[in-house]
């Protein structure tokens, strides 16, 4: 018997950084294809899935302003590598079988579709997965913020973001190995105590608009199952 999933509709942030594997830069094909995995096996629960990768193995427009160059050309780039990220996902879902769409924040019909709240939120109702490229189509933010922001539009239950730990530690863990792990913690707290497992106005506009965040590891393969399932090991970010 298929479990009953926990979410209806959720928004999945997954990172980019991640996309690299075991190289220095760049796509790790596996690597895609486990994540889409996860997303197929989500998708044969029954749970509406849209997806924001980010660039992270490409590009960030922040390395690029540290080294004295131009803020706004190097998020532009950043931008662009989501797109490169989106195509990649997209093609590994659909060798799965799993119908997907990448929407693009910027105008770019010769490769794939542009944004829109109402098409994308009808491509979720039909089933297909939707892959929301392009951040936000703004400099000086995140992908970060632009999935809080996504999931907002199409109604999400939840947040997800697939990192590189495993959640919400009350220091960064990768530079505190005694740092604790929360299992549940408020918006408010997190932005509080300015745990920077997210940037600030992604976890302002979940609070916001009463989302919750979950905080998973991307590199557990079958953890974003597990979760959807009411058993996954996560952090819980939700209104006190
Ligand atoms: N309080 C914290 N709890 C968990 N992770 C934290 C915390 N503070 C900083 N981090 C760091 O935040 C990183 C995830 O954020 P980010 O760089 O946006 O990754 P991503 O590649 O998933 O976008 C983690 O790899 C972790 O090292
Ligand atoms: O709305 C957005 C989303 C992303 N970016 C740029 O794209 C890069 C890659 O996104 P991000 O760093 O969020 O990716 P991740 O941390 O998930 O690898 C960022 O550094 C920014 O330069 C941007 O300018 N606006």
């Amino acid at each position: 018997m298929t479990a009953t999933p926990i979410y209806r509709r959720v928004l999945l942030k997954a990172s980019g950084e991640a996309l690299m594997g075991e190289q220095g830069f760049g796509i790790d094909v596996s690597v895609v294809d486990r994540i889409a995995g996860d997303i197929a096996e989500a998708r044969a629960l029954g749970v509406e899935v849209g997806v924001v990768i980010g660039g992270g193995n490409i590009f960030r427009g922040v390395a690029v302003a540290s080294k004295g160059g131009d803020r706004v050309t190097g998020d532009h780039m950043g931008m662009l590598a989501t797109v490169i990220n989106s195509l990649a996902l997209r093609t590994s879902l659909v060798k799965m079988g799993v119908d997907a769409v990448v929407l693009s924040a910027i105008a770019m019909p010769e490769i794939c579709e542009s944004f829109s709240q109402r098409q994308a939120t009808a491509y979720m109702d039909a089933g297909k997965v939707v892959i929301f490229a392009g951040g936000t189509g703004n400099p000086f933010f995140t992908t970060d913020s632009a999935a809080a922001l996504r999931a907002a539009e199409i109604g999400a239950n939840a947040l997800f973001k697939g990192t590189q730990v495993d959640g919400v530690y009350s220091e960064d863990p990768k530079k505190n190995r005694n740092a604790t792990r929360y299992d549940r913690i408020s918006h408010e707290d997190v932005l509080k105590r300015g745990l920077s497992i997210m940037d600030t106005a992604a976890i302002a506009l979940a609070r916001e608009n009463h989302i919750p965040i979950i905080v998973y590891s991307i590199h557990e393969k079958g953890g974003f199952g597990d979760i959807l399932k009411g058993k996954g090991h996560c952090t819980v970010v939700a209104d006190s």
